[in-house]
């Protein structure tokens, strides 16, 4: 039997590269990691084609839409070529078949495959650097790790790709790709491989195109140590709200006890970040100046008055309930309005550090009696540039301050087995709930920062910043669930109304 012509060599046929290409449109929109599923595809380009095995490769793929905008995706691509290889995996992943070339091959995504997922692994963990491009990188973890290792694809909800390897190596794969470091990548690396922090997965490694510092280095997938858990905070906490409404009685001490957890990781977390000066000018902290205050004072009044503005257009859509709720939201916005600004005239001195950017009670793991903080991508919706800006740390507070109103109200709001007369009874306990627990969360986290530079001095800075952030988080929240989850769109509302009060 004839060998088979490698992949990449087959793509370099401009008519089998278009073919592939002109397969996208129908394909992209049926996976859960592309983003852009409401936006009209025109036409998809094969930007790079990275050798990874014969029959394997990475490619980049460019995606231009209708309204002129372009994404790019990362695509592990594999050709199969037997009839048989290629009935078994169409029976198995038929959603994954991107191309079948009449008489040639099939191409499919290669990670159900264990020959690429193998080869990824070994590539990292021997720091591969091939002549198209790809660099690897293994952290401390892999440089000790087996030469080879059996993986599996997790079934797990996720925007990018995972494969577990040896039941300890957690592979993401990225799919949306943005020139420039990754930041989940940078700060993973930067806090297990220089900061012994011990509450995010140890860095494992990483796999790119160029240079990790050059301003466009692509990142592909990171590794990571898998962490052994019982699911996220987010399920976790939905358990204790449940219990709380069914059982009745006060606030126990396993939420209590797990708040403040969470609160000291959370100011762990952030000292880590803020001892980040010997690891170079993209984590040293700085001083936050008066322009930085007037621009993030303006940024939250601009988002302030776009999403009034669509909460408006939005309100004949609307329950009655929720209709309600958004016009009390509507008549307060010039009070809002006001609260945003007087941050523009308080002089503070604190300082900027990098922060998680994107915190809430599912980006953290929970373990048997403690927290794995995960996913530092930061705001999927900002630049690269933008998510690696340093930061106020206590944004990421007001996250998590945010995550528990969710906790206390999304059980009421979404849970079937409550009435509507059981809700209204809860209502007022859900409040007490999220108070509470919110002031364990923000009293342990305080205790722990202490004298940090990267908080207001005094409490009532502090107050004044962090009320700006849950303000300006709930402000997104609402435009968030609007588009996305409109039957949970009460709960940022009542939010906005909360600060307001
Ligand atoms: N190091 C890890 N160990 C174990 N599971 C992990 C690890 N990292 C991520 N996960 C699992 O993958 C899910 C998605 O992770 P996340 O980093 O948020 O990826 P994405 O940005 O692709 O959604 C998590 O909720 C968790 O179940
Ligand atoms: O995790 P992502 O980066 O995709 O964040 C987006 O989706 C989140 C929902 O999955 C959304 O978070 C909001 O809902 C959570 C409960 O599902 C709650 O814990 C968060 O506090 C709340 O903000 C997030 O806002 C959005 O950016």
């Amino acid at each position: 039997m004839q060998t088979p012509a490698p992949l990449t060599e087959r793509f370099t046929s401009p008519s089998f590269k278009s073919s592939f290409a002109n397969a996208l449109p129908g394909y992209l929109p049926t996976q859960r990691w592309f983003t852009s599923k409401g936006k009209k595809i025109d036409e998809c380009h094969v930007e790079r084609v990275l050798r990874v095995t014969d029959a394997a490769a990475l490619l980049v793929v460019r995606v231009d839409f209708a309204d002129g905008s372009t994404e790019m995706y990362q695509m592990p691509v594999a050709q199969l070529t037997t009839t048989h290889d290629q009935m078994q995996y169409t029976k198995a992943h038929p959603g994954l078949v991107m191309l079948q070339v009449p008489g040639g091959p099939f191409l499919v995504d290669a990670v159900p495959t264990a020959a690429f997922r193998a080869a990824i692994y070994e590539m990292i963990r021997s720091e591969a650097v091939t002549n198209q491009g790809l660099r690897c990188d293994a952290g401390k973890l892999l440089r000790t790790a087996p030469a080879t290792a059996p993986s599996v694809v997790p079934a797990i909800d996720t925007s990018n790709t995972a494969i577990v390897y040896n039941d300890q190596f957690f592979f993401k794969l990225f799919r949306k790709l943005d020139k420039g470091l990754n930041p989940d990548l940078e700060l993973v690396r930067y806090l297990s491989e220089r900061a012994d922090f011990q509450h995010c997965p140890p860095y494992g490694g990483s796999i790119g195109i160029g240079q990790m510092h050059d301003a466009d280095y692509l990142n592909l997938g990171m590794m990571s140590g898998k962490v052994d858990n019982d699911g996220d905070a987010w399920e976790y906490f939905q358990g204790l709200t449940e219990r709380y409404y069914t059982h009745g009685g006060t606030v126990d001490r396993e939420t209590l006890d797990r708040a403040e957890l969470l609160g000291k990781r959370t100011a762990e977390m952030h000292l880590k970040l803020a001892r980040g000066a010997d690891a170079g000018a993209m984590l040293t902290p700085e001083a936050m100046s008066p322009d930085y205050r007037t621009e993030i004072t303006a940024a939250a009044r601009k988002l302030l008055n776009r999403q009034m503005g669509e909460l408006a257009d939005k309100l004949p859509g609307l329950t009655p309930e929720q209709r309600s709720l958004a016009k009390k939201v509507l008549g307060l916005k010039d009070q809002l309005d006001d609260k945003l600004q007087r941050l523009a005239t308080k002089p503070m001195d604190l300082d900027l550090i990098r922060i998680h950017g994107d915190y809430h009670l599912g980006q953290v793991l929970v373990t048997a009696h403690d927290f794995y903080i995960i996913d530092f991508e930061g705001e999927p919706l900002l630049s690269i540039p933008e998510r690696r800006r340093k930061r106020p740390a206590l944004k990421d507070v007001a996250g998590m301050v945010r995550s528990f109103h969710y906790a206390a109200r999304g059980q009421l709001l979404l849970n079937p087995k409550y009435s509507d007369d059981q809700k209204a009874a809860h209502a007022a306990r859900g409040e007490r709930w999220f108070k509470e627990v919110s002031e364990a969360y923000l009293a342990a986290y305080f205790a722990e920062c202490g004298l940090a530079s990267f908080l207001p001095k005094n409490e009532e800075d502090r107050s004044l910043l962090l009320d700006l952030f849950i303000l300006e988080k709930a402000i997104y929240e609402v435009a968030y669930e609007l588009n996305s989850r409109p039957e949970w769109l009460s709960i940022p509302l009542s939010g906005v109304l909360g600060v307001a009060e």
